[in-house]
């Protein structure tokens, strides 16, 4: 393969050797990968590292939301392990956000990309509304992804649905990563805000995280190997 690997295969799992179960299949060419919470939680910084050793790029999705004193350090932290991309929610305010990248770009590791969560996939107008009230999620989306901009980050986490209406005023340095990815006719699960991997590089965007659908494939590999071919 060529080109950059679009996917992003996300290892939410809550057992390592199954992960790497997994990532013995997967080759650094054909996709990066995020580690989240829950296995960053169970394995810890020397889980991310081994993946960092097998050659693979590494979106360490931790979704920092505190004080600007406390993100930057976390931040920093995040990028001295040597992760690919590390992100924060957006909702934590321009203060927080640019001490985030300011803390990066002092670290050891200045070429970390810094990231923000938008709107969550999983949330519709009715679950957005209970906590912002009278916005839609284009709306919130809009809002959040300037004031991210606006603070030098590297780009937001959004749904594919925003794609088109982002793309309208940033352009394509400002990368869009996007959740809720579902070949035609697989389950949804919990994401709200979904798209199909070709209409949403089609729309935009820079990046496809894709989990359950790949990890819980039968044949994991021949699933990734779809979506790159269905890309191609
Ligand atoms: O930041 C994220 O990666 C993220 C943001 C978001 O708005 N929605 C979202 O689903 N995610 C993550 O993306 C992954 C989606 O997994 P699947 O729904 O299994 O494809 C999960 O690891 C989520 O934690």
């Amino acid at each position: 393969m060529n080109q950059e690997a679009r996917v992003i295969v996300a290892l939410d799992f809550d057992d390592a050797d199954k992960a790497m179960a997994l990532v013995d299949q997967l080759d650094p060419a054909a996709c990066k990968l995020k580690v989240g919470k829950e296995m960053f939680t169970l394995f810890g910084p020397e889980f991310v590292k081994s993946l960092i050793a097998r050659g693979f790029d590494i979106f360490l999705d931790l979704k920092f939301h505190d004080i600007p004193n406390t993100v930057a350090k976390a931040c920093k932290a995040a990028a001295e392990m040597g992760v690919w991309m590390v992100n924060v929610h957006a909702s934590g305010g321009m203060e927080m956000m640019k001490a985030a990248k300011n803390a990066i770009a002092g670290s050891s590791h200045p070429q970390t990309k810094l990231i923000a969560v938008t709107v969550l996939t999983s949330m519709d107008q009715a679950q957005l509304n209970d906590v912002v009230p009278e916005v839609s999620p284009a709306g919130q989306v809009k809002k959040l992804a300037q004031l991210t901009a606006d603070s030098g980050l590297d780009g937001v986490v959004c749904s594919a649905k925003e794609a088109v209406m982002l793309r309208e005023t940033h352009n394509d340095e400002f990368l869009l990563v996007t959740p809720g990815i579902r070949p035609a006719g697989a389950d949804v699960g919990d994401q709200k805000r979904v798209m199909t991997p070709v209409d949403a590089i089609d729309a935009g965007v820079s990046y496809l995280v894709m989990g359950r659908p790949i990890t819980q494939a039968e044949n994991p590999l021949a699933a990734l190997q779809a979506v790159n071919q269905s890309l191609a």
